[in-house]
C-alpha cells in the first residue's frame, strides 16, 4: 500500500472538533507539517490554546480515523501546538509580583477575610501597589466586601495570551473565584476543578506590577493550600486567630501547614482578631469576651510576632457588609488598627527578604 496526503487528510475530514463542530480539516487544524515515510506518517494538531480541554481526546480521534479509513498498519505520531503561548510555569509565574502574602486561619468564622481585605486597604492606603486574589472558595466574601457582586472580569490579549483583568476598587487590584463560581455550587467542585480555576486566577490574569499580592485563602487546611504552595513562591503567611483556647489549637494547625518540613513558608506574624469589644459609646473601655490576648500568647510561646489587635467593633461587621472596608478611614480606631497590621507586615516582610532566601514552590509530585 502506497500512503499520499489526500488519504491522510481525507482521514482526518472526518474527525469532528467538539468545540465547534467543524471537521479538524476544514478547521484548519491540521499543520502543514505531514511527513510520509512509508508506512510512517507525522503532523501536528494546532488548537487555539494550550489548555484545549479537547486535545487529547482529538488526537486520540485522528489516529484512530487513519487506522479505521486508510490502514491498521500505518504508525501515526501526532504532535500539538497552540497558537497562544502557554502558561509560565509554577514557581515563574507573576515575575513582576514583588511580595505575596497569604492570609490563613486554622478555622472558619474567625474573621480572616475581613482582615485580608482590609489589610490590602491599608496597604494601598500606605501607598503600595497591591492585589487580592479571593481565593475562599468555599466562602467568597470579597465582592461583597468591595461591593463588586457585579463585576463579571473579562479577559483582553496581552503579549499573545487571553488575560483576565483584574477588578479595580478602592486602588486595589482584585479578583474573586465569586466572580466565576455560584458560591451555592463552590462546594460541589470536585478538588481538581477548584484547583484550575485558582491556577488560572493566578497565572492567566494580568496582575502586572505588585509590591504586596494578599491571598485570602479558605479556612482550615485543604487542597487549596497546596494548589496555591505549588502555583506561588509564597513570602510569607498571616495567620487570623480570636482569643479563645479552641481557635487557638486549630491557628497551630494553620501555622503547622506552612512550616512543616515540605513546606517552607516564614510565618510573618499572628493577628488577633476580635480582641476585645468596645461599644461605640465608650471608645476607652474594652471588654474581652473571648478572654485575654489568647493569641499573644501564642506569638509569644511560637516566638512570632503578634502583628496586630483587632477589637470587635460594629461598624467592622456593617462596613464589611457595606462593601466600604473600615480600613478606608484611616482616622476610625478600627482604620488605625489595620494600617498599624499593615506597616507591621511591610516591617516582617522586609526582615525575611533580607535575612531569609526566597520561598521556592512546593513540587507537584506526578
Ligand atoms: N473585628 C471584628 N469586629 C466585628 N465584626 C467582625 C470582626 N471581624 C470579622 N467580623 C465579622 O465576622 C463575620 C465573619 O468574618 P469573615 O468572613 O472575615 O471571617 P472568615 O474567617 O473569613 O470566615 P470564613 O471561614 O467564612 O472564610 C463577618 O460578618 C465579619 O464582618
Amino acid at each position: 500500500m502506497t500512503l499520499y496526503p489526500k488519504l491522510i487528510l481525507d482521514a482526518l475530514a472526518t474527525v469532528r472538533y467538539p468545540g465547534n463542530g467543524k471537521n479538524i480539516v476544514e478547521a484548519e487544524m491540521v499543520a502543514d507539517n505531514l511527513r510520509i515515510d512509508g508506512m510512517k506518517v507525522s503532523f501536528s494538531l494546532i488548537f487555539e490554546k494550550p489548555t484545549d480541554p479537547f486535545m487529547k481526546s482529538v488526537v486520540r480521534a485522528a489516529e484512530t480515523a487513519i487506522h479505521t479509513y486508510v490502514s491498521k498498519e500505518v504508525e501515526v505520531t501526532i504532535a500539538t501546538e497552540s497558537k497562544q503561548a502557554a502558561r509560565p510555569e509554577p514557581g515563574k509565574m507573576l515575575p513582576q509580583v514583588k511580595n505575596v502574602i497569604a492570609v490563613s486561619s486554622g478555622k472558619g468564622g474567625v474573621g480572616k477575610s475581613t482582615v485580608a481585605a482590609n489589610l490590602a486597604v491599608a496597604l494601598a492606603k500606605l501607598g503600595y501597589k497591591v492585589g487580592l486574589l479571593d481565593a475562599d472558595i468555599f466562602g467568597p466574601s470579597a465582592p461583597k466586601m468591595f461591593q463588586v457582586e457585579d463585576a463579571r472580569p473579562y479577559a483582553e490579549t496581552i503579549d499573545g495570551r487571553d488575560l483576565i483583568i483584574p477588578v479595580e476598587k478602592y486602588g486595589i487590584k482584585l479578583l474573586s473565584i465569586g466572580f466565576f463560581v455560584d458560591p451555592d455550587q463552590a462546594t460541589l467542585w470536585r478538588g481538581g476543578m477548584a484547583s484550575n480555576a485558582l491556577k488560572q486566577l493566578v497565572g492567566d490574569a494580568n496582575w502586572g506590577d505588585l509590591d504586596y499580592f494578599v491571598l485570602d485563602t479558605p479556612p482550615g487546611t485543604s487542597d487549596i493550600h497546596l494548589t496555591l504552595l505549588q502555583t506561588l513562591a509564597i513570602t510569607g503567611a498571616v495567620i487570623v486567630s480570636t482569643p479563645q483556647e479552641v481557635a487557638l489549637a486549630d491557628a497551630r494547625k494553620g501555622i503547622n501547614m506552612y512550616t512543616n518540613d515540605k513546606v517552607n513558608v516564614p510565618i510573618l506574624g499572628l493577628v488577633e482578631n476580635m480582641a476585645w469589644f468596645t461599644p461605640a459609646e465608650l471608645p476607652n473601655n474594652r471588654y474581652y469576651l473571648f478572654g485575654k490576648e489568647g493569641t499573644k500568647r501564642l506569638a509569644e510561646e511560637l516566638n512570632v510576632p503578634l502583628l496586630g489587635q483587632i477589637p470587635i467593633v460594629q461598624s467592622i461587621c456593617e462596613n464589611g457588609d457595606k462593601g466600604t472596608p473600615a480600613a478606608l478611614d484611616e482616622n476610625s480606631v478600627t482604620g488605625q488598627a489595620f494600617i498599624e497590621l499593615a506597616r507591621n507586615v511591610v516591617a516582617q516582610t522586609e526582615k525575611r527578604n533580607a535575612e531569609l532566601a526566597p520561598t521556592q514552590i512546593v513540587e507537584t509530585h506526578k
